[in-house]
């Protein structure tokens, strides 16, 4: 590996949204992460259908996810190559890439019995396409030593945005939705809020055929449903202490259906205002019960780009700052692909790469295993 090398990674998430692929290459030679390059990629719909599909129990899915988990190592080694053509870089440049993968379940929680996490991922595969060191499987350590495996982005959302003597929030609006609370002391804690704009994208695509409220324009032009919310926020994921973490294993096409029954008339339109107002109402009410005194909120992820869903989250937080990562220098669909490439960074260099005070893990781990180059 060339000298420089050593402090440039490569991030790839591909998150619960199933939009596409993210990935990041990021230089860390000041000591902080700079974001040099940002590349995007959509799955192919075969692929995305497939992911999709694979999130629920079906015939023939451990060959069928191998097949899936195969195409995602192709589409994210292509994704690398154009990383790597923008940056005029090859594979020699790069100390290593942080790949998630796809989660297909997550059950945290019991362990000893029942618990575990699964990111679609073939590793092997991307190493060898890309002659780049990979670091995969982030999550199934903080699992194993008792923690939920999620959310991992919060010591990167400290080593990013902290500043000392200040308290502020950062949220993460993805498909799911997580907060981290950064404490002018310097304690941080987080946890996955509910759904960010996974319910969103169903009922829209469901009823346009558009994969996305794009700015939120339907929401905007609907009412919300009282009995409806009200209905939606009876889910006892909610007020869960933390540690907590979610995903499609619960908030998912067969959870809404159970609520619309409290909107009999609605409206196309009204059930995407009252999901909207849902996913802003338990990022705003996490912050309010859990970090009151929180006077700046930093918000990342794609739903950043709904500019109904900010709306409200601001309605919501009338005393708060609510900006967008940008702000800070890194633009929102960033930041998660930005973590894994730190993530590979604490793994290569022996450094735990969870917050046991968030995950609820029994201490520090090292997460991730190597595949190298
Ligand atoms: N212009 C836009 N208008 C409305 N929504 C948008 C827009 N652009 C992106 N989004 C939303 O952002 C989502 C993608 O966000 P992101 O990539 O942060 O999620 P993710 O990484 O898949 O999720 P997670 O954080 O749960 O893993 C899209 O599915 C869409 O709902
Ligand atoms: C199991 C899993 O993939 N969880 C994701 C998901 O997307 C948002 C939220 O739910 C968070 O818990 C996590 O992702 C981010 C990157 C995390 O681990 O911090």
């Amino acid at each position: 590996m060339r000298a420089a090398a050593a402090s440039r990674y490569i991030g790839l998430m591909s998150g619960t949204s199933l939009d596409g692929i993210d990935g990041v290459l990021a230089d860390f030679s000041q000591g902080k992460c700079l974001v040099t390059q940002h590349a995007s990629a959509p799955l192919a719909p075969e692929l995305r259908a497939e992911l999709l599909a694979l999130n629920t129990p079906g015939d023939n899915e451990l060959h069928r996810a191998q097949l899936a988990a195969n195409a995602l190592a192709r589409a994210c080694a292509a994704l690398v190559q154009q990383l790597l053509r923008q940056a005029a870089l090859d594979a020699a440049d790069i100390a290593a890439i942080g790949a998630h993968g796809q989660t297909v379940r997550h059950r945290p929680g019991a362990f000893d019995a029942t618990g575990y996490t699964v990111q679609l991922n073939n590793p092997a595969l991307l190493a060898e396409l890309t002659g780049i060191t990979v670091v995969a499987d982030l999550r199934s350590r903080d699992l194993a030593a008792g923690g939920q495996g999620a959310p991992l982005v919060p010591a990167f959302h400290q080593s990013c945005f902290a500043r000392p003597g200040q308290d502020m929030a950062v949220l993460n609006l993805g498909g799911m939705s997580n907060l981290t609370v950064l404490s002018a002391t310097g304690q941080v804690r987080g946890w996955d809020c509910g759904p960010g704009n996974v319910l969103l994208d169903l009922w829209c695509q469901r009823y346009t055929g558009q994969p996305c409220d794009r700015d939120g324009a339907l929401a905007a032009s609907g009412q919300v449903q009282d009995a409806l919310l009200r209905s939606l926020l009876t889910e006892p994921y909610f007020s869960r202490p933390a540690p907590k973490s979610t995903g499609r294993d619960l908030f998912n096409a067969r959870w809404l259906q159970q609520h619309l029954a409290a909107a009999p008339g609605a409206r196309v339109q009204d059930v995407q205002a009252t999901l909207t107002e849902l996913s802003a109402h338990c990022c705003a009410q996490d912050l309010r019960r859990h970090a009151p005194a929180t006077r700046q909120l930093v918000v990342c992820g794609g739903g950043v780009r709904n500019r109904e869903l900010m709306r409200r989250l601001q309605a919501q937080l009338p005393d708060v700052r609510v900006m967008s990562s940008d702000a800070l220098g890194i633009a929102p669909e960033q930041v998660e692909a930005a973590a894994f490439a730190w993530l590979a960074r604490q793994c290569l260099h022996g450094e735990p790469g969870n917050l046991p005070a968030v995950t609820g893990a029994r201490g520090p781990r090292i997460l991730g295993a190597i595949y190298p180059a």
